[in-house]
């Protein structure tokens, strides 16, 4: 018979890949606006599949209430939970914060955002280097793994409201590029090999 705890775990998998959607895409590298979608002619779409290569996880949670929420934070150990407004009106030192998520980087944890409302890009660098653009929405919950190169921006909206969750006490420290040499990035590579096989171009 399920107990209760088996519920929680099931309840706080990633979603299945046949079920589950997640917008994402390669990127051009033209230099014209951040916030535009920057998709490849014809787009080159990005399947949760290859994300969760990446160790990206990813869940639709319908709202704070969704048991979900709870199940997941119960099973990763997610104590920690704030919320963040990301908008020019909202976010203070709007310009300074947003030029400093833009900046490709690390952390020494994961990164875990859930959007309450609004919008925006997590950006992952791929296995050989190609940026992977993944447009995030309410109801989208999203992990960046530790040591993952990644970056953040808002979308043309220009409005993002997010909860953050940490393990215990929060470090939102960004590490930048170059990071090769940080143990969080080592400790990526060895838990997603691939990072290694795929040589930058
Ligand atoms: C939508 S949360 C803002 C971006 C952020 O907190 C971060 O750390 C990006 O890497
Ligand atoms: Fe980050």
């Amino acid at each position: 018979m399920a107990t209760v705890s088996d519920e929680i775990k099931a309840l706080a998998q990633p979603d299945p890949i046949e079920t589950s959607h997640v917008d994402a895409w390669y990127m051009d590298d033209s230099s014209e606006d951040q916030r535009l979608p920057h998709r490849l002619e014809p787009n080159e779409p990005v399947l949760l599949e290859h994300l969760q290569k990446l160790g990206v996880v990813y869940w639709k949670v319908d709202g704070e209430e969704d048991p979900k929420l709870q199940a997941i934070r119960d099973a990763r150990g997610y104590s920690y939970k704030d919320i963040i407004t990301v908008s020019p009106d909202k976010l203070p030192n709007y310009e300074m914060k947003i030029k400093s998520f833009f900046e490709e980087h690390i952390h020494s944890d994961e990164e875990i955002r859930f959007v309450l409302e609004g919008s925006g890009y997590f950006d992952v660098r791929d296995f050989d280097e190609r940026w992977i653009r993944i447009d995030c929405r309410k109801g989208d919950m999203i992990v960046l793994p530790e040591g993952i190169y990644h970056r953040f921006t808002l979308d043309t909206n220009n409005y993002i409201k997010a909860m953050r969750l940490f393990v215990g006490e929060p470090v939102w420290t960004p590490i930048n590029r170059p990071a090769d040499d940080h143990q969080s990035r080592s400790r990526y590579q060895s838990s997603f090999p691939a990072s290694q096989s795929i040589r930058a171009h």
